[in-house]
């Protein structure tokens, strides 16, 4: 899938050209740039790759600035034109404006402004793009590459959204945000944004739970030699190592504050310091980040930077749990159970017809991982021929044992009732449940049908 980050350079003048394209190099090195020093070859040029953005001078040999401008505007909407020149007049910017240029610099030696600019058009190009990728493929509700998705499967209308809307933000360079709660496939999400849009360049993980500062700075940024005061070598962190790649990090929500700004850096500007050097790196890498704790109120409590939460959210997915996702268990179970099997080196067991049905009461705090634990030990406690299903009974049991009720659902006054009134509460509460059925309202106190007719009888 194509990414919005080529961009080309069009000016007569090739010593220009090859300065500007470094520098542009260094300041954006999200773009891939690349040069035209012949205005005849602009729009062939054009034909043959997808630029997101062309930046043009005006006064060149055979074709101006201004005639390509309205040929690129035209031929390709999508592209967006930036010119810089050394025509300073008013007249002629104001002119190239109304033709669609995105912006209009002079030709100076200070080009920070330029590469904000150029940032900011390669952003809007890849914003436009993932629009319109969302709007096709939630009319067409087809992927396009589904092989990337195959590793997750679900038929649950929620999760295929998702999948469409993955694909969708697969080309932009714009961080991602993954959510939900342990064990959901947030991992996989990340995994198959790799796999759509960077599948031959690098993916990076790291699980940032538990990690203390000077870790985390050192693991992600590297560190020069003797950085922490030690004799320790020079080393590259894993944002060297995920160039053009994607680093997933995993758990955001337990980045300590002080790297949080370092990591807003790096989305920011697109370069990061490593331990013990004034010298920042450019780097292009796309962040994936996933936690299953909320974010915004780590932010109300004062543990997570406002400005990184905005960053990070602007592409967020949410991950249903397992137990929203009453289509899937079925084919779940059977995916988890071949693999069990696979690994286990033995034949397939049956599994009873029921099985899914037993389980969809269950609430599975675990989600899909807890899902897979189970499958794995009863696979690995079967005989041949059938499931053993005692793991998930132990777990249904274990948990529908561990929830008290009266925790959960009595709420007390403060001036508390009689033991007698709270008992004849309760008898009149179970009547009224079962229409009267006193057999049935017995099975729901736990006491015998005589014994809870002996006490209506009493009043009690
Ligand atoms: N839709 C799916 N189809 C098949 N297997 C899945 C699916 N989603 C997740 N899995 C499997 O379930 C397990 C848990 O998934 P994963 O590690 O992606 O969850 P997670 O949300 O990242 O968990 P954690 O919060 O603990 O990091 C993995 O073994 C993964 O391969």
């Amino acid at each position: 899938m194509k990414l919005a980050r080529n961009l080309l350079l069009v000016d007569d003048e090739s010593q220009w050209l090859r300065t500007l394209s470094m520098t542009l190099n260094r300041l954006v090195p999200e773009a891939n740039v690349d040069t035209c020093v012949d205005s005849r070859q602009v729009m062939n040029r054009l034909d043959t790759k997808d630029y997101a953005l062309v930046l043009l001078d005006l006064t060149m040999p055979f074709h101006s600035g201004e005639e390509l401008l309205e040929s690129i505007r035209n031929q390709y909407p999508n592209t967006r034109v930036i010119i810089v020149t050394g025509v300073n007049e008013v007249d002629t910017a104001v002119r190239c404006m109304k033709r669609g240029a995105y912006d209009y610099f002079i030709k100076t030696g200070d080009v920070d402004d330029l590469a904000t600019s150029v940032r900011r058009a390669l952003e809007v190009v890849g914003l436009e793009r993932s629009y319109q990728h969302v709007k096709d493929s939630f009319l067409t509700k087809e992927l396009s590459q589904p092989q990337a998705f195959n590793h997750i499967l679900t038929c649950e209308p929620a999760m295929l959204d998702r999948l469409r809307y993955l694909e969708a933000l697969a080309i932009s360079p714009e961080p991602i945000l993954i959510t939900g709660e342990s064990g959901c496939g947030k991992d996989q999400f990340a995994k198959a944004l790799h796999l759509l849009s960077y599948a031959d360049a690098p993916f990076v993980s790291i699980n940032l739970a538990g990690l203390n500062l000077s870790t985390i700075e050192a693991t992600l940024f590297g560190q020069v030699r003797g950085a922490l005061g030690t004799d320790e070598p020079a080393r590259a962190g894993l944002v060297h190592s995920a160039a053009d790649g994607v680093l997933y990090l995993d758990e955001i929500g337990d980045l300590p504050l002080e790297a949080q700004s370092k990591l807003l850096d790096l989305l920011q500007h697109r370069q990061y310091y490593p331990l013990g050097s004034d010298r920042p790196q450019p780097v292009r890498c796309r962040i994936v980040a996933s936690t299953q704790h909320d974010l915004l109120a780590l932010k109300q409590a004062g543990k997570f930077r406002n400005d990184l939460l905005y960053r990070l959210r602007s592409h967020r997915i949410n991950l249903p749990p397992l137990r929203d996702r009453p289509l899937d268990l079925t084919m779940l179970i059977n995916h988890f159970i071949e693999m069990a099997a696979k690994e286990m080196q033995r034949s397939v067991p049956l599994q009873p017809r029921d099985l899914a049905d037993k389980l969809r009461g269950y609430q599975f705090p675990g989600n899909l991982q807890e899902l897979k634990g189970m499958v794995f030990d009863a696979v690995s406690r079967s005989n041949d021929t059938h499931l053993n299903i005692a793991p998930f009974l132990e777990a249904i049991n274990e948990l529908n044992g561990s929830v008290n009720p009266i925790d959960q659902h009595l709420r007390f006054p403060d001036q508390l009732p009689t033991l007698a009134e709270a008992g004849k509460a309760l008898i009149d509460e179970a009547m009224s449940r079962t229409a009267n059925n006193q057999t049935a309202a017995a099975q729901m106190l736990g006491i015998s049908q005589s014994a809870l007719s002996r006490r209506i009888t009493k009043g009690e």
